[in-house]
């Protein structure tokens, strides 16, 4: 039988940019970006507003193509791959989703099967159960007939998270999948992003809050303008001087155990 290129199963989950660097126009957004997410990590990747980070997921997806650098998927360049190849090893969960019909549920979490098949055919009897099995494994079954459109920004957030796991891709991207959720929804996500690492997935998240990555992660990536000043657990990366550095304010951090902390804005003056 022939094996696809980068089809290694020790190095299934493993992203890594290496030396990344990429314009718009003639400006410089990433500096020389190097990150490497391996099998069964949450890592999460803060920065402020313009810093990059988008950016960044979009050169991991091969959405666009670094100007220097390169990015590997398993021990094979991104570049190399097809869309459809790039699709069946990475799901994406963007920050905005829309769709211009009335899908129901179901629909939505089956349209993470299609780099499965081909184009035209029509979904098997294994595409309808990794569907179910993304359902229940995110405890929305109850959904699947509603219109996705109808249902609630954070109910929307765990479809397309199902999406992304009926894609059945060992790496899943999350582009700030904290935005309009409840402080319930942050919580679930927090825990399922955690059992798809140790369910073997690697994970890779942009967000905007400390406390919810310090939960959640196993490592942390801090990204200003540009470039990856910091990279390690959750306890040697955020502190009062790090915060400082990436939002400019002054932040109080209470470590209330190894994997929770709690970060309070001191006022000014
Ligand atoms: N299509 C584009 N054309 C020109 N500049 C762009 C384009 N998209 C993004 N930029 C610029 O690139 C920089 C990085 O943007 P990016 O979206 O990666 O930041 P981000 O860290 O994800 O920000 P946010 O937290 O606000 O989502 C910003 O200065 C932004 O204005």
């Amino acid at each position: 039988m022939q094996r696809e290129a980068g089809s290694d199963v020790s190095s299934a989950g493993r992203v890594e940019a290496r030396d990344v660097h990429f314009c718009f126009d003639k400006r410089e957004i990433l500096k020389g970006v190097s990150l490497v997410l391996e099998r069964g990590e949450v890592v999460s990747l803060l920065g402020a507003n313009g810093a990059g980070k988008t950016t960044l997921l979009r050169l991991l997806l091969g959405l666009v193509a670094p100007t220097q650098g390169e990015v590997f998927v398993g021990n094979v360049r991104l570049a190399s791959l097809t869309s459809r190849q790039i699709a069946t090893r990475i799901a994406y969960v963007p920050q905005v989703h829309t769709t211009p019909f009335p899908y129901t549920v179901r629909e939505v979490v089956l349209m993470g099967r299609l780099p499965k098949r081909s184009l035209l055919s029509s979904p098997r009897e294994v595409d309808h159960a990794a569907v179910q099995t993304a359902l229940d494994k995110l405890e929305i079954r109850h959904l699947a007939d509603r219109v996705y459109s109808g249902i609630s920004g954070g109910e929307r957030q765990l479809v397309l998270i199902a999406r992304a796991l009926a894609q059945e891709a060992s790496t899943l991207i999350l582009d700030e999948p904290l935005s309009n959720l409840d402080f319930g929804y942050q919580v679930k996500i927090a825990q399922h992003l955690k059992d798809l690492a140790r369910d073997g997935h690697s994970v890779l998240i942009t967000c905007h809050d400390p406390q919810f990555a310090y939960q959640a992660s196993s490592r942390i990536a801090l990204l200003i303008n540009g470039r990856l000043t910091q990279d390690g657990h959750p306890h040697q990366i955020l502190n009062s001087a790090s915060l400082r550095s990436l939002y400019g304010i002054d932040v109080e951090c209470v470590l209330l155990s190894k994997d929770r902390a709690a970060f309070f804005p001191r006022e000014p003056g």
